[in-house]
């Protein structure tokens, strides 16, 4: 069934938020730091319930995570997370298929630590893919010259015209990333890898510098400040 009872195709939010964030150098979880009046987290969920065509978001957090006690977002939280993103995310689809989802709807993956992410952007993935045979992922072309290290030097430049950052959400039927995501194991970094490895093409659809994942310290002051912008 790719269809609700009245025909429309059906869109499901999984959002993986059980990382640690080691990275980011915060005293806890990076998606839990206060950023802009709110937990970064929130700003994520935010942004993903503003979109009308998805049906329900679920949240993977921690085993143990007890941060969605109290949890004014609707979403739905369960605390399956993994040792990676890849098995955080493969947990979550089988619980977003106990709660009604099945396997040709699409689910759309995305970074609770991407905040910046905005319902328009979401819409603009979900237009561009909706009629696409494999589904896809907000990207970036690179912005700068690209270089191989070798010992703390340049080893070659690279060529960067067929060169994009990947971004989320990632945007696949449930059922295929169910089996990507088996076939290819705990290890790949994405959705759109793991599909890649059962020989698909997923689509690139060009997202925006703006929806950049909070990695560094130094990305909790950005978020804050493009976040405290759209406010004003
Ligand atoms: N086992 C994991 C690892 C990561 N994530 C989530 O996947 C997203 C992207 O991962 P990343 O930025 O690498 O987050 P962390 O693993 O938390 O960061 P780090 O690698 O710096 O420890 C984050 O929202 C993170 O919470 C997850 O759900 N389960
Ligand atoms: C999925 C992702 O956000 C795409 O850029 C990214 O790969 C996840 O982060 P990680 O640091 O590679 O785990």
């Amino acid at each position: 069934m790719t269809s609700d009872s009245r025909g429309k195709p059906r869109y499901w939010a999984l959002v993986p938020c059980a990382g640690s964030g080691s990275r980011a150098g915060a005293a806890g979880p990076k998606q839990y730091e206060r950023i802009a009046g709110h937990p970064l987290v929130w700003h994520t969920l935010a942004a993903i319930a503003a979109v009308k065509r998805i049906t329900r978001t679920l949240v993977v957090v921690a085993p143990g995570d007890g941060f969605f006690e109290r949890n004014p977002t609707g979403a739905l939280v369960v605390p399956c997370g993994g040792a990676t993103r890849a098995a955080s995310v493969a947990n979550g689809l089988y619980e977003l298929c106990r709660v009604g989802a099945t396997e040709s709807d699409w689910v759309l993956v995305h970074d609770a630590a991407r905040c910046l992410v905005t319902p328009e952007l979401i819409d603009q993935l979900i237009d561009a893919c909706e009629g696409d045979p494999v589904g896809g992922l907000l990207a970036q072309r690179l912005p700068d010259t690209l270089k191989r290290e070798q010992d703390g030097r340049v080893a070659e430049t690279l060529p960067r015209e067929d060169k994009w950052l990947a971004q989320t959400p990632q945007m696949f039927r449930i059922g295929l990333l169910m089996q990507a995501l088996e076939a290819a194991g705990p290890g790949v970094t994405d959705e759109a890898h793991a599909v890649e490895s059962l020989g698909h093409a997923p689509r690139l659809v060009p997202g925006s510098s703006q929806n950049f994942k909070v990695t560094w310290h130094d990305d909790f002051a950005l978020a804050e400040a493009v976040l405290k912008g759209r406010q004003r």
